[in-house]
């Protein structure tokens, strides 16, 4: 490895650039050997090989990886770093613009739908969303009940989750188990999700061949239509709205800041629509399938949970609200999953000055880091020599309490991180207690796990058959 000599302000006696990938090319970079379909999981095999850091360099831009528990906590820590917008995010805010997940820390409006609307996330707030969650999962039970047969995982938990942040967030109805139809707002918001994705991979000659076979046009078409719906929404709710706020677009029309006084912007409060549902729906589905295939081929820790759901949901004739924070077993379940399987696979920082990162790795200042979860989720040094394992019982409070805090985000970090935690949390424990207490589940799967990736990670091709019990 070259060292630098007088790089940084590094009082480090030894500095050096991270290791790159194999085949660096003159002028070009790291092109070789870039996966343009997978790129995150491309990325968590390099730091498999090449340890807990490693940088790629495309035509002169630099990006570097870290994927060690010591690492992260350097960079997760809000003194010398912040969240940094990176460019699949960039690619992002043509449709959701200064959002909360897209705004820089210094824009205006994170500040003040970040104070507006926090006190919707709290715990004590899911008490409003519980009655409309459970009405969510209990149309999919229905629909499940009512047509028998195999159901693609992935696009059952979707269903769910698009529905639930739709009624609970905006009282949008997206009519998911009415019928095989996808909504063309959903049409519209996954053909933009793969477009970002595709954008956000720096492959040379891309915007060019968007733009010549029409893929860039239909992007914007895609956009409008989604900026109309949600336009009108937000008309319909102005002409009738509730006495008392009971969503989030309630919160947003009548709430002002507690700090300035000053509300959100009509424009704004569409970005932030857009934004919980772009953010709010692939996360968690992705999460309750790959939790569903994990249960389905570990049958101890499947009967183990379900054990849970029956022995407190015995003789009840609906979940209480309650209830929901009692399922341990179940929340551990998906802890271990979003552990192995973190379904926002990292986030991006950026050093606020000139740093040294690991003691040995000059970092200038607005440099950007990614911290790449599957790595760190796995460091042998934090979570042992079986850190592959499905075992959610490692998020037991005793074991919880002796690992370093820094080994686990799957939620982001500092005060950006995720603000949809504890909804998130209610859902999936409340939709996959319910599966369990009501179904026996096979699932079909390839013996390798296929995982498509549009900004998260999705399973793809699971089949499963649900058998009442
Ligand atoms: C398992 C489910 C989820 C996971 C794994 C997840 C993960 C994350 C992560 C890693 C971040 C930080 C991104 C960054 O630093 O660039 C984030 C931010 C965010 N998430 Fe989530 N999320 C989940 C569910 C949700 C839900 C249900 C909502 C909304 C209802 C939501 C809304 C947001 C928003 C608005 C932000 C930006 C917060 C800010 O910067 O102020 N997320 N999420």
């Amino acid at each position: 490895m070259p060292s630098v000599s007088g790089a940084a302000t590094a009082s480090a006696s030894r500095t050096s650039y991270p290791p790159h990938p194999p085949k660096r090319v003159p002028l070009l970079g790291d092109v070789l050997g870039l996966d343009p379909v997978k790129p995150m999981q491309k990325t968590a095999r390099m730091l498999a090989q090449l340890g807990p850091i490693y940088q790629r360099r495309i035509l002169g831009l630099r990006l570097t990886f870290v994927g060690g528990a010591a690492l992260a906590a350097e960079v997760n820590d809000d003194a010398v770093w912040r969240k940094a917008v990176a460019r699949p995010l960039q690619k992002l805010r043509p449709i959701v613009a200064d959002g909360l997940f897209t705004a820089y820390d210094d824009e205006p409006n994170w500040a003040k739908a970040h104070a507006i609307l926090a006190p919707a996330f709290t715990q004590a707030s899911m008490r409003s969303y519980h009655d409309t969650m459970l009405g969510v999962v209990d149309e999919m039970c229905t629909a499940w009940d009512d047509t028998p047969g195999e159901l693609d995982v992935a696009a059952e938990m979707t269903k769910l989750t698009l529905e639930t942040i739709g009624r609970c967030g905006f009282g949008y109805r997206f009519g998911s188990f009415d019928s095989g139809e996808l909504d063309p707002f959903v049409q519209a918001m996954s053909s933009a999700l793969g477009y970002v994705q595709k954008q956000g991979i720096p492959v040379p000659g891309r915007t060019l061949y968007d733009r010549v076979t029409g893929r860039a046009r239909e992007h914007r078409r895609d956009i409008d239509h989604m900026f109309t719906v949600v336009d009108d929404v937000i008309a319909d709710r102005r002409s009738a709205p509730h006495q008392d706020p009971r969503d989030l677009l309630d919160l947003m029309l009548a709430t002002a800041d507690p700090d300035t006084g000053e509300r959100l912007d009509p424009v704004n409060v569409r970005n932030q629509i857009l934004t919980f549902l772009v953010a709010g729906h692939e996360t968690s589905s992705s999460a309750l399938a790959f939790a569903l295939y994990l249960l389905s081929s570990h049958p101890g820790e499947e009967e183990k949970a379900r054990g849970e759901v029956d022995a407190l949901w015995a003789g009840v004739p609906t979940v209480g609200f309650e209830q929901v924070a009692k399922l341990r077993t179940v929340r551990r379940v998906l802890d271990e999953t979003l552990r192995l399987w973190p379904t926002a696979p990292g986030y991006f920082r950026e050093a606020k000055h000139d740093t040294v990162l690991g003691g040995r790795y000059p970092i200038r200042a607005g440099q950007m880091v990614m911290v790449v979860l599957q790595g760190v989720h796995t460091d042998p040094a934090v979570w042992g020599e079986d850190a592959d394992e499905f075992r959610p019982d490692r998020f037991l409070p005793e074991e919880v309490r002796a690992r370093p805090g820094h080994a686990y985000k799957p939620f982001g970090t500092g005060i950006r991180a995720c603000i949809g935690r504890q909804f998130a949390y209610h859902e999936m424990i409340l939709a996959l207690a319910t599966i369990l207490h009501r179904y026996r589940i096979t699932i079909d799967s390839a013996p390798t796990l296929d995982v498509r990736e549009q900004l998260t990670f999705k399973p793809t091709g699971l089949r499963m058959t649900v058998t009442r019990r």
